[in-house]
């Protein structure tokens, strides 16, 4: 699908397809599409990344929570969303020995504790090793600084779901 494709999708086409690039946020899809046309799909992910840039810091808190936790529980329920199961799925999470495991939720919960959103990261630019070292690591930050590493890693999830998106050719979708 090439940009004047997507340019000429009608608005539910347009959010069927593109609505869940940032994780259960549909809301930012059905924004951006008053922004056409889009010359690329760079301009498209910038309009994307413009309207998160002006959220304030409870609305970049919002797009956090709407994530669910690496490995969690919904992750072996089959709950998670198709693209959040096959990001999970590639990084190993659905793989972890025990102890890899318990160490997870641990963490997990601790994150959740300090800052009030979970630990995100682009799971398919890490495996289970820099996950879990990041989330340790991530644990020690300030709650500012982790907000803006998180809503970095929501854009590069982003960008990965968009591009696998228009090299698919999801018009074949609708
Ligand atoms: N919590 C978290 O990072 N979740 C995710 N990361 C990713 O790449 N897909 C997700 O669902």
């Amino acid at each position: 699908m090439d940009i004047s494709a997507v340019n000429a999708l009608p608005y539910e086409d347009f959010v069927n397809i593109f609505g869940n690039v940032v994780e259960k946020c549909p809301l930012i899809t059905a924004a951006v599409w008053t922004r056409r046309p889009f010359t690329s799909l760079n301009a498209l992910e910038a309009a994307i990344h413009e309207f998160i840039d002006a959220l304030p810091e409870s609305g970049k808190e919002g797009i956090l929570r709407c994530h669910p936790d690496l490995a969690g529980k919904h992750l072996h329920s089959g709950a998670l969303t198709r693209e959040s199961q096959e990001e999970q799925t590639r990084a190993g999470m659905d793989v972890l020995s025990s102890a890899e495991a318990s160490q997870m939720t641990r963490l997990n919960e601790e994150y959740k504790g300090r800052f009030g959103f979970p630990f995100v990261i682009c799971a398919r630019m890490n495996d289970k090793v820099t996950i879990l070292r990041e989330l340790s690591e991530r644990c020690q930050n300030e709650r500012a600084a982790e907000r803006a590493r998180g809503i970095g890693e929501v854009k590069k999830i982003c960008r990965l779901r968009l591009q696998g998106l228009v090299l698919s050719d999801a018009t074949n979708k609708l």
